[in-house]
């Protein structure tokens, strides 16, 4: 809430009245830019770990929606797996940031993510209204892939069935948009031998965000978003390009690493603005989408975004949302 001293004669009913306003209208030019536009949503196991942060997360959603955005939610849920794969005793393992994934625990990642996570998820949204469409990557071959390679100290390492995304058919997801849904997708992908793969919810994200020509993509997790030289410094890094982020990537260390690679990965492949941002903060997407400061990490490509945001209109002058003078050029 932006606290305004109040003017001369004016009740605190009247000031509390005018930040109200001043916070809706805050709004406005973000509104005009992103109408119609597509933003993919990584909601990450973290990020649901209370029923109050679920709700809230349903709600944002549903509030893009009601403002003219195209959500597509794409999620994980690792602590999830973890919790059933504790209860029916079947161990499992991460090497390099992936789940070691046994033919027993893809069973196990298939149910959860499928048939326990999406379905909440989808459930919650539609308390609003019938808007959320539950799919799996492996539905009409949306997220298709081959079995990942992985070295370990230099050494090939079998990780089991984890997938290396090959390709996305982004045609599914487009209809279910097309026809007014919220398209709710778990990251798990059809094999090239016929079986499903588990992969990397970061991942699936970047590669469904790039192939449906999004405009953000945003990335909820369980910290404010990327800090330099963690953990022995926590100052955030508010915003920065593709060179910058090639430069810093040897340096993070595994759960950052899958994400900023996949911001890297969107921004590469054509999508103006990847985010990261704290999922424990209820509607911090909304705030990111909607207010001038934003919140948490921004990976932009200057001249996509540009062309992004210059589209509709004056932008204000802030320390994330940097521009160039340029006020031509057509929103896509
Ligand atoms: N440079 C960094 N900045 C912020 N967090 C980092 C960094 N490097 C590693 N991390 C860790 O990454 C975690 C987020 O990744 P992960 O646990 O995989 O999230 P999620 O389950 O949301 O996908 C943070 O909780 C933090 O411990
Ligand atoms: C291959 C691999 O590691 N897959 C992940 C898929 C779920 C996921 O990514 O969930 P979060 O977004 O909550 O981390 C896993 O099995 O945990």
């Amino acid at each position: 809430m932006i606290a305004r001293p109040s003017q001369p004669g004016e009740s605190d009913e009247q000031a509390e009245a005018r930040d109200k306003a001043a916070n809706l209208i805050e709004a406005l030019p973000w509104l005009s830019r992103f109408h119609g536009r597509t933003v993919v949503v990584k909601y990450g196991g973290n990020a649901m770990i209370n029923e109050e942060l679920r709700v809230r997360f349903a709600e944002s959603i549903v509030f893009l929606y009601y403002a003219g955005l195209r959500p597509v939610v794409v999620h994980g849920g690792g602590p999830q797996i973890n919790a059933m794969l504790d209860r029916v005793g079947v161990e499992s393992a991460f090497t390099a940031g992936l789940r070691v994934t046994t033919d027993e625990a893809m069973d196990v990642v298939r149910m959860v993510l499928t048939g326990q996570v999406n379905r909440e998820i989808v459930g919650l949204v539609n308390q609003h209204g019938p808007f959320a469409v539950g799919v799996s990557g492996e539905d009409a071959n949306i997220v298709q892939a081959e079995r990942k390679q992985v070295e370990v100290d230099g050494e090939p390492t079998d990780i089991g069935r984890v997938g290396e995304i090959c390709d996305v058919t982004p045609g599914p997801v487009s209809a279910l948009i097309g026809d007014g849904r919220i398209p709710v997708i778990s990251s798990v992908a059809r094999a090239d031998d016929g079986g499903v793969y588990n992969v990397n919810a970061d991942t699936a994200a970047s590669a469904l965000a790039v192939a449906l020509g999004a405009s953000k993509l945003i990335m909820l997790t369980d910290v404010e978003g990327l800090f330099a030289d963690y953990p022995d410094n926590t100052e955030l890094i508010s915003r920065l390009d593709a060179d910058e982020l090639r430069a810093l990537l040897p340096s993070l260390s595994s759960g950052m690493l899958p994400k900023m690679e996949a911001c890297l990965r969107a921004v590469e492949g054509g999508v103006p603005q990847a985010h990261i941002i704290d999922g424990r903060v209820p509607h911090s997407l909304l705030l990111e989408v909607f207010t001038d400061q934003g919140v948490g990490t921004m990976v932009a490509d200057a001249e996509l975004e540009a062309a992004l945001l210059s589209g509709n209109g004056h932008l204000p002058r802030t320390q994330r949302h940097q521009q160039t003078d340029q006020t031509s050029g057509e929103a896509q």
